[in-house]
């Protein structure tokens, strides 16, 4: 095989176990000697074996001399683990194929100098773009200690999330509705507003066939309005954290809910800015925005995301009195709306699935 086809294997070991290696990224690594795979491994949670570790282990004496395909730069520092460089070092590679650099401040390009200072060839950037997707919310996290912050919207074909009324069960089917569990599995936490509980009472929790973790699940409630019989307080499924402004008196809320997280601003309202900081330093490293239109609003406006995934219905609801998917006061010209880059779309049941990024300045 050539050396982009074992980088292939050591991307879909990384890809395998995205979301459940926060607040560590994603890693696969592969070992061939003589043409023959000798060893193989992905990094299955935060403070258990490096990628490299169990490939090279599997590999026993085959990886003297032996190459390995890994999708990130090997660490060079100690962690939790010993540093993945030096065991190379240690078990006489012959080469390091690596499809990405490590942007952790403590790791960024260690590895590799080590490596090379050790006689190991090393070449970079096969399959870069692959790699450097995996852990999109990890390298986001690591540049600017917030969560990479992921919107997501589910709406009709005229642009509506739900009826006058507020009701919007369901705009999409099953298979896109599916599609966002899976989203929820894999990100650490999942936010909504306090208007979304109060029409919805939704759970926020991941109801997927084959299983899956539950996000934290945050919810913004300035004045702490939120409905005491909600199951996100109720339920117990997932750890539940509420944010609400500096007026408000949570000693008895605290009380009636010890197991709830409050986290109370410095500031009459939530500023996104500093919650964003806040919840980097909680070790949030992605965050799946799900509403409702006021909660985009903000985002949008503040310029706050990193994704925009929009479940689009084939259906037209009308009225202009029906709720509309981004909240908020309307701009005064079109050159002031926020300028996309559509990445994907895709049909996913009956419904249109569309991916955009935010245009960087
Ligand atoms: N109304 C729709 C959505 N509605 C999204 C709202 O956030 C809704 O309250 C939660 O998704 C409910 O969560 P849970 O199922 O109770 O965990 N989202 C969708 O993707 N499609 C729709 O049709
Ligand atoms: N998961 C992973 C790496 N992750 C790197 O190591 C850091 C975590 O170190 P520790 O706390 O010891 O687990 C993490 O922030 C990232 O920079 N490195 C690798 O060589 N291979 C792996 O499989
Ligand atoms: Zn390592």
């Amino acid at each position: 095989m050539t050396k982009e086809e074992y980088m292939n294997i050591a991307l879909t070991l990384a890809k395998s176990t995205i979301g459940q290696t926060s607040p560590n990224p994603s890693v696969g690594a592969v070992v061939v000697k003589d043409g023959r795979i000798v060893g193989m491994g992905s990094h299955l949670r935060a403070g258990l074996a490096h990628a490299e570790v169990i490939a090279i282990e599997q590999a026993g004496d085959d990886a003297i001399g032996a190459d390995v395909y890994v999708t990130l730069e090997p660490c060079s520092h100690h962690g939790k683990t010993p540093p993945c460089a030096d065991l190379l070092i240690e078990h006489q590679v012959k080469r390091v194929y690596i499809a990405c650099v490590d942007p952790n401040p403590s790791v960024a390009g260690e590895g590799i100098k080590k490596l090379k200072q050790a006689g190991i060839e090393v070449e970079v950037g096969i399959r870069e773009a692959e790699a450097l997707a995996i852990n999109k919310s990890f390298f986001f996290y690591m540049q600017h200690k917030r969560p990479y912050v992921t919107l997501k919207a589910a709406m009709t074909l005229d642009g509506k999330t739900a009826t006058k009324t507020g009701d919007s069960k369901w705009i999409t089917g099953e298979a896109a509705r599916k599609d966002v569990h899976k989203q929820r599995a894999i990100h650490d936490a999942i936010m909504v507003g306090v208007n979304t509980v109060q029409q919805d009472n939704p759970q926020l929790t991941t109801r997927l066939p084959q299983g899956g973790k539950n996000p934290i699940r945050i919810i913004l409630d300035t004045q702490l309005s939120i409905n005491q019989a909600s199951n996100v307080l109720q339920d117990k499924e997932a750890p539940t954290w509420i944010v609400c402004g500096s007026k408000v008196n949570v000693e008895a809320f605290a009380n009636a809910f010890p197991h709830i997280t409050v986290l109370q601003q410095s500031t009459p309202t939530i500023r996104l800015p500093e919650l964003l900081d806040k919840l980097g330093e909680l070790d949030i490293q992605s965050l799946y925005v799900e509403g409702g239109s006021t909660v985009h609003g903000s985002f949008v406006k503040e310029n706050l995301f990193q994704a925009c995934h929009w479940y689009i219905a084939p259906t037209l609801l009308g009225g202009i009195d029906a709720k509309t998917v981004v909240g908020g006061r309307s701009p005064e010209n079109m050159i002031d709306a926020t300028q996309l880059t559509i990445a994907s779309m895709e049909q996913i049941g009956s419904d249109i699935k569309v991916i955009a990024y935010p245009k960087q300045e």
